[in-house]
């Protein structure tokens, strides 16, 4: 970390402090200068999230690892609290949103500088975040799926008007300009998406210092090597288990493992699973597929359980069968969703036979070898029509992304003619869009920097979505091979 990085840190640490934010579960005010260090340190994670937090010390599943007060939570409400000028302002624009209040109280602190009392924490946000409403017209593009350019489009567009409605608020509260700017409002927008948490009595959620340098790791995701020490034995029976209040018990069988608790006035965390000292300890912000991660985090997971692809389907499968189109999705490992494997199911019956079969499919059951094959050959034939359309294929944006990393190391592209086509042409597009390249010399500006950073989550985005396709394919051809095995058996069998 470079000095004046920890020198701000340092001071953050001792004003969290402050305000009662501990990782100790010893509830006495203390004399240092850390909140941290009883159980958890800040560290770099450059391959799992940045800036994050590792064990100080060996940590148990269900542990309680951090205790913010509820003082030290920023919400519109506590911000108004403070400042009876912006409290009197929001409440004459009655009709914007929980969100759009608070990222206006977020401007409005931001606009303060030194003498906000919230300065040393606002110092630790990033300074630009690369979620979808931040994505340009190159890079939604190159995310080359509808569904996914949709998305895009849909949160530009409302990070855009959701700033238009409210800036004559930023004007009455006379914000400096360049905090009236839209480049501003995606700032304080990207960071309530990414950083903030639930909380009973405000929809926007709170800003919760220290307890937002969690990473994030999928639901689902709780076992570690670590965890072999209780190989074999349910955590919470074992006899010199810290585990010591009903809380603390509960929160371990929880999915989300943090929440504000009423009792003690405070946003607890708790530890989901073992961690031996020095691991990166992880939250789980929720359920979300990559293309959500991307929208609101602004990163993706290579390995995402929770992941789904999401194909158009034949008109008639969507109105025949009745499950919700969310429900029609390939898993991150190449299977239909069991709403989706019906559907295609009943689509491939006969039309005159679809009502006597609609129980057996809801049901989950085969209908027959040969419904099977139909359903399973429309299943990967129209994967691979999908992948055949696209500019590019999954190994392409394999070579691209590694020919990005490249550049970002040596600044220098490889030689043009070892690159294919397709990539080249993709590649001197944004050479283009963002003026990279003038009169032979390659510079980029910072605007182009971030750029790449955002053009990398929309190639790293379609290659896990032409991944999953390619996994669907796999799977119907396995399914179909071995119904054609069995059938050749069986008829052997009989002659
Ligand atoms: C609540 S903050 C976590 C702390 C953050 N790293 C920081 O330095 O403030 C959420 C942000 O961290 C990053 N992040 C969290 N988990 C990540 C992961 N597993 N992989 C990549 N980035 C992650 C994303 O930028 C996300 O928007």
């Amino acid at each position: 970390m470079e000095e004046p990085e920890a020198m701000s840190l340092k001071s953050f640490l001792k004003w969290a402090t402050e305000l009662g934010i501990s990782d100790s579960p010893s509830t006495s005010t203390t004399q240092s200068d850390s909140c941290l260090g009883h159980s958890l340190f800040v560290f770099n994670f450059p391959e799992a999230g940045g800036r994050g937090l590792e064990a100080a010390r060996d940590i148990w599943k269900g542990e309680l690892i951090l205790r913010v007060p509820e003082r030290a939570l920023m919400t519109s409400q506590s911000l108004m609290m403070n400042d009876e000028a912006f409290s009197i302002a929001v409440k004459k624009h009655p009709s914007l949103s929980s969100a759009q209040i608070l990222a206006v109280a977020l401007l409005n602190e931001v606009n303060k500088g030194k003498s906000s009392r919230w300065w040393p924490y606002l110092k630790q946000f990033p300074r630009s975040y690369v979620t979808l409403a931040d994505f340009g017209k190159f890079e939604i593009q190159a995310l080359q799926i509808d569904d996914a350019i949709w998305a895009a489009q849909k949160a530009s567009r409302k990070a855009e008007e959701e700033w238009n409605e409210a800036t004559v608020l930023m004007h009455e509260l006379k914000l400096k300009p360049q905090l009236l700017a839209l480049k501003a409002w995606l700032w304080a927008s990207g960071s309530i998406s990414s950083r903030t948490m639930h909380i009973p009595w405000d929809e926007a959620g709170c800003l919760c210092p220290v307890g937002d340098f969690f990473n994030y790791a999928a639901p689902g995701e709780e076992t570690s090597i670590s965890e072999d020490r209780v190989a074999g034995k349910a955590f919470s029976l074992q006899e010199d288990s810290p585990l010591k209040s009903e809380t603390e018990l509960a929160a371990a069988h929880r999915l989300i493992d943090a929440g504000y608790e009423e009792d003690v006035s405070s946003y607890c965390f708790y530890a989901r699973r073992n961690y031996r000292k020095g691991e990166q300890v992880l939250l789980s912000y929720g359920t979300y597929t990559n293309l959500e991660l991307l929208q609101h985090y602004g990163f993706l997971l290579t390995e995402n359980p929770n992941d789904k692809a999401f194909i158009p389907l034949e008109s008639d499968m969507y109105s025949m069968c009745s499950w919700e189109s969310e429900l029609l999705y390939i898993q991150s490992d190449g299977k239909p969703s069991f709403a989706l494997l019906s559907a295609v199911r009943l689509w491939a019956v006969p039309q005159n036979n679809r009502r006597s079969s609609v129980h057996l499919v809801y049901s989950g059951n085969r209908l027959s070898m040969e419904n099977e094959v139909v359903a399973m050959r429309w299943l990967a034939k129209k994967c691979k029509t999908i992948l055949d359309i696209l500019p590019t294929t999954a190994e392409d944006d394999g070579k691209l992304l590694a020919i990005l990393d490249e550049f970002q190391d040596i600044h220098q592209f490889m030689e043009t003619k070892e690159i294919p086509p397709q990539l080249a042409s993709e590649l001197c597009a944004f050479l283009k869009s963002k003026n990279v390249v003038s009169e032979g010399i390659c510079a980029m500006s910072s605007v182009a920097r971030r750029s790449i950073e955002r053009w990398k989550l929309a190639i790293l985005w379609r290659y896990l979505y032409k991944k999953i396709l390619c996994n669907c394919i796999v799977h119907c051809t396995e399914v179909i091979t071995d119904f054609i095995s069995q059938r050749d058996s069986v008829q052997g069998n009989l002659h």
